[in-house]
């Protein structure tokens, strides 16, 4: 457990790499690029274009990665490749229709608070910006393209694209600019996102009752319920920072989205816009430079407001600035409170995967146990963690 883990990146469990080696052939020339080795396949893009490409299996290649040779190196040697493939379950909770945005998600079902909506593993994954001319570029986007089997290019190429004037060579970046999520791995600093044929389909509210993660190193996406969802309602994600006054967000979805958001948020008459701008701008101007001697009444506050936008990412990214400052001030029980609506929220947005407790659903001793063994652990963090399965039984009622 940490409390200072990033959200929305959720770590695998671990598992050692493989060591199969890369070897490095005599390469062959295809295209624009070059095969550097066979098993696993990857590609060399000319030396003008520093991004490569890995087909994990060549003939029926279900992903493509771009990035450095290194890099993709570092990627052919993590265990998922013999992992079975998260599959889509045959009665997933949601269908793909048209309706007025163009295609959306919608719930077949009731879906609960924290029930994950789906799991996909990314089809296309590219670095956010390319090095090289747009020419190289156009050209190694369609030569990683055309690696993949044509069932897993299909899927990709049928997604929408909202930029228009990209259509022809350089159609991949506008598909990655209209429908990217972010991709963590545990590696590499540089900034991924990843294609997704179905979730892909999702679209945005500026109060959405889905939230996406991210699973280390695995390529995969989580879209999870931040909130009971009722059959036949649309299934709705952020692609902006929620917290940004709505000005700001229209702006956003405007330039990099082509639309303009017509959510309830966003159509809330001015007498109650102006004030749920104010908390959201409020709470990102908090969140992002936490000042100095900041009360707990202050936080407290913030987090009802969060609570009240539905922000539940921001809601339990102040727990943690809660924690501690009711911590400096002596106020165990507050610092209780925090811990909980922590726990609370980090369920709701990872499920336990979250709170480091792998798949269990219920609290396991022994999880707890190698929480407290942690030597990094506080004190207080120690006695909180104590009191997990008494908090969880609470929660889980
Ligand atoms: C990632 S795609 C979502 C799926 C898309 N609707 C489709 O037909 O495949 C993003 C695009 O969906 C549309 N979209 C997403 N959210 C929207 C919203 N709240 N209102 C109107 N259009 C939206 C916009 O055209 C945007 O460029």
């Amino acid at each position: 457990m940490s409390f200072g883990m990033k959200r929305g990146f959720l770590k695998q469990t671990a598992q050692e790499p493989s060591s199969r080696p890369v070897q490095p052939r005599t390469p062959q020339v295809s295209g624009t690029c070059q095969v550097y080795s066979e098993t696993p396949y990857i590609m060399v893009a000319d030396s003008m274009v520093p991004s490569f490409l890995i087909l994990p299996s060549k003939n029926d290649a279900r992903m493509a990665i771009v990035h450095s040779l290194d890099s993709v190196q570092t990627i052919s040697k993590l265990p998922l490749w013999n992992d079975p493939w998260p599959s889509s379950p045959n009665d997933l909770p949601f269908e793909i229709k048209r309706c007025e945005k163009g295609m959306g998600m919608f719930a077949r079902r009731a879906i609960l608070q924290a029930e994950v909506i789906m799991r996909e593993r990314a089809v296309y994954v590219v670095p956010h910006r390319l090095g090289g001319t747009p020419e190289q570029i156009e050209a190694f986007y369609d030569e990683s393209l055309a690696g993949l089997s044509p069932s897993a290019r299909a899927s990709i190429l049928s997604l929408h694209n909202c930029h228009p004037e990209t259509t022809g060579g350089s159609h991949v970046r506008g598909l990655v600019q209209t429908n990217a999520f972010p991709i963590s791995l545990s590696h590499t600093t540089g900034k991924l996102c990843g294609l997704f044929p179905i979730l892909c389909r999702a679209n945005h509210d500026c109060t959405p009752n889905a939230i996406y993660s991210s699973l280390t190193d695995s390529f995969t996406a989580v879209f999870r319920a931040v909130r009971a969802i009722a059959a036949g309602e649309e299934i709705t994600v952020a692609y902006t920072s929620l917290t940004a006054p709505r000005v700001q967000r229209q702006r956003l979805l405007s330039e990099q989205y082509r639309f303009t958001c017509s959510c309830r948020t966003c159509s809330l008459p001015a007498v109650r816009a102006g004030p749920s701008d104010a908390r959201r701008q409020a709470i990102g101007e908090f969140l992002a430079t936490i000042p100095e001697g900041t009360s707990l009444a202050r936080i407290k506050l913030l987090l009802s407001w969060a609570e009240e936008e539905g922000l539940v990412d921001a809601a339990w990214e102040l727990c943690e600035p809660g924690l501690k400052i009711a911590r400096k001030e002596g106020s165990h029980t507050e610092a209780i409170r925090f811990g909980f609506s922590w726990v609370k929220y980090i369920r709701l947005l990872e499920g336990d995967e979250g709170l480091g407790l792998g798949q269990e659903t219920t609290v396991s001793l022994a999880g707890v146990q190698a929480m407290l063994d942690d030597e990094h652990l506080d004190d207080l963090t120690r006695r909180f963690a104590t009191l997990f399965p008494f908090a969880f039984e609470i929660l889980m009622r």
